[in-house]
């Protein structure tokens, strides 16, 4: 992890466009039995940028991303996320890929009984191996947490039991223990879809000042088109399985990507 920056090193569109990218994934297929769920995606995404993967119900973006952490099967392409060769993976590196990609869910997943701090410890627990959570850590590792809880506003909250918090103080304990991992990458899917709109801003912004000022590309799952608009970089819309739009989200609005709910008569999802 490196120090917060300031604005003026906000990387811009040119050098975005020329870093290597920490996923790379080319006519990707995953198909769990039968048909294919996924044909010919193409998905790049780069150090500094956060991409929004948009689609109806059932379009396959939690496929996609499953697929990349080795969750999904895929059956045909090739995926790369960072560094590693996802189809081809070497005994051992499935666990170590998996420690490289922070991952953010729409429940959370926190361990509610448990306090702030400790939910946000279990991130480092790769490093550390079986240890009692209640008092294996040591000071560095809870320093580190409470750095990581101050990042993301709500340091006072540590000691506090994970379930006393609101949705929004969850998601952002919950990314500070994707932080903990000291991840590559952040794939979060549908990370706001349990929040009202208000909070679900504030947490994709933070979402987008991890990617911006630490150089830890995030991969977002969104269901609100206002809201991949607003706060990513580009967008990924994919229909039936395959991508039907992928460009920067400044060149877009909600009237072209209506194409990726044509016939899915999901309207309420628009907005
Ligand atoms: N474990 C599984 N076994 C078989 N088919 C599956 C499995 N998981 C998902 N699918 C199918 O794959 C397709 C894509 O589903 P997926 O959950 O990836 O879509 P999604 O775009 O994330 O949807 P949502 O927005 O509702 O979460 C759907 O047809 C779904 O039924």
């Amino acid at each position: 992890m490196t120090a917060p920056v300031s604005t003026d090193a906000v990387p811009t569109t040119g050098q975005l466009r020329q870093a290597l990218p920490l996923v790379s994934v080319r006519n990707l297929e995953v198909a769990y039995t039968g048909e294919p769920v996924l044909a010919g995606v193409d998905l790049d995404v780069r150090p500094g940028e956060m991409v929004a993967l948009l689609g109806a119900s059932g379009s396959g973006k939690s496929t996609l991303m499953r697929s990349l952490t080795g969750f999904a099967p895929i059956t045909a392409g090739t995926a790369r996320v960072a560094g590693y060769d996802v189809t081809n993976l070497r005994r051992g590196d499935l666990r170590k890929l998996r420690s490289d990609v922070g991952q953010v869910f729409q429940q959370f997943n926190l361990i509610p009984r448990l306090s702030v701090l400790t939910n946000v410890l279990t991130g480092a627990l790769h490093e550390a191996g079986p240890i009692n959570l209640t008092g294996g850590f040591g000071s560095r590792h809870r320093r580190q947490a409470m750095e990581y809880l101050d990042r993301v506003g709500i340091a006072h909250k540590a000691k506090d039991p994970a379930r006393s918090l609101s949705g929004g103080q969850q998601q952002r304990v919950a990314i500070a223990r994707a932080l903990m991992q000291q991840p590559r990458v952040i794939f979060a899917d549908e990370p706001v879809a349990s929040l009202d709109p208000k909070l679900a801003g504030s947490v994709l912004e933070l979402l987008r000042e991890i990617a911006r000022e630490d150089g830890i590309p995030v991969l977002v799952s969104l269901h609100v088109l206002p809201l991949a608009l607003r706060h990513c970089d580009r967008i990924v819309g994919l229909r039936h399985g395959r991508v039907l739009v992928s460009a920067p989200a400044a060149q877009l609005d909600a009237q072209q990507l209506s194409v990726l709910y044509d016939e899915e008569g999901q309207p309420g999802d628009h907005h």
